[in-house]
């Protein structure tokens, strides 16, 4: 879906940003670029709508080369989140989320409704919120209208630069999670900038880890990076909470659960299914009291996972 082939970019004060970058995201792929302050990610991010030309290289969306289109036209094609936001202070929220449909020829009528829906598609009920100024919402609410608006085009892409900087560890971590379900309803192809390893780790179907010079120091999935780091850089990238990250990648495993035997099912409370992560399980463990969830596969219970059994998964997948 998009290609990056040897691209590069210098600035012409001579700061290399990027060096010659190789980078592939299917269709409907949500890969995230990480790494520390000043290491290109941002700039990455905008050689692939053309804010910024690359120096060297080709970069390819559907297979075309971007670099002959017309900015303009293509940046219809791609919606554009940023951490400012950039609302407009002095109109409604509607009339924000408006403005692109309104640019793309819509009727007010059309573009009206569509903001209206995408309002609610972002979890803001648009009765309550459509009306209001940018200045009566919370960070979070707004940046929820800065994505209703990158979705306004309907855009097969979606590039994001630290769509959830701005606001607190509590409401990013929802945000991050209302995001991800999103994603999977609508399919959009994302590469999203973040310098936060594990919001890379949580919201990344593959993560592109940036070293400081521009330089890709690996590219895979978070369970890969997490398992296999590439070198001494990204190891260090990763870090010490390792064990924690792999919660939020861990599927749990049947052999990590105990009999059900004995235990009635009805009087294990929440459960979850085998595809869920060992985080989710940890969590649904903490809110119980009875330490312990029942999973199933289906309709049907397949055992009963304990902190034990989570310890023993970690273990297993830290070593693998
Ligand atoms: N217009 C410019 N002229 C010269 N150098 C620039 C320009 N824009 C960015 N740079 C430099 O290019 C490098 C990469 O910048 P970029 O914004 O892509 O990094 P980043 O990884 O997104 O950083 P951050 O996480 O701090 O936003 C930095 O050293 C930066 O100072």
């Amino acid at each position: 879906m998009i290609r990056l082939s040897g691209v590069g970019k210098t600035y012409d004060d001579g700061t290399v940003a990027v060096q010659e970058l190789d980078l592939d995201v299917s269709a409907g792929e949500l890969v995230v670029l990480v790494g520390p302050s000043g290491c290109g990610k941002s700039t990455t991010l905008k050689m692939i709508n053309r804010l910024i030309e690359p120096t060297t290289g080709t970069i390819e969306i559907d297979g075309r080369d971007v670099t002959g289109e017309d900015p303009v036209k293509l940046r219809r094609g791609i919606g554009y989140v940023i951490q400012q936001i950039g609302l407009f202070p002095h109109q409604k929220i509607v009339t924000n989320v408006m403005t692109v449909p309104l640019l793309y020829g819509e009727s007010k009528a059309t573009a009206r409704q569509r903001a209206l829906e995408l309002l609610d598609t972002v979890g803001l009920d648009h009765e309550t919120y459509g009306d209001r100024y940018p200045h009566q919402l919370s960070g979070g609410q707004q940046q929820r209208v800065g994505v209703a608006r990158a979705l306004a085009a309907n855009p097969p892409v979606l590039l994001m630069d630290e769509p959830f900087g701005a606001v607190d560890p509590v409401v990013r971590v929802r945000l991050q999670d209302e995001f991800l379900r999103l994603q999977r309803e609508l399919g959009k192809t994302v590469v999203m900038v973040t310098h936060d390893i594990d919001e890379a780790v949580r919201m990344g179907d593959r993560v592109a880890v940036f070293a400081v010079g521009g330089r890709l120091a690996q590219f895979g999935t978070p369970a890969e990076l997490l398992a296999h780091p590439a070198d001494a850089f990204v190891e260090d990238f990763v870090g010490a909470t390792k064990g924690l990250r792999r919660l939020t990648v861990t599927q749990i495993d049947r052999s990590h659960l105990e009999p059900v035997d004995g235990v009635a099912t009805g009087d294990l409370g929440d459960t979850i299914g085998l595809d869920a992560t060992l985080e989710e399980a940890l969590a649904v463990i903490l809110r119980s009291d009875k330490g312990m969830v029942g999973v199933r596969d289906g309709a049907q219970f397949v055992g009963v996972l304990t902190p034990n059994g989570i310890h023993k998964a970690l273990r297993a997948a830290l070593t693998a």
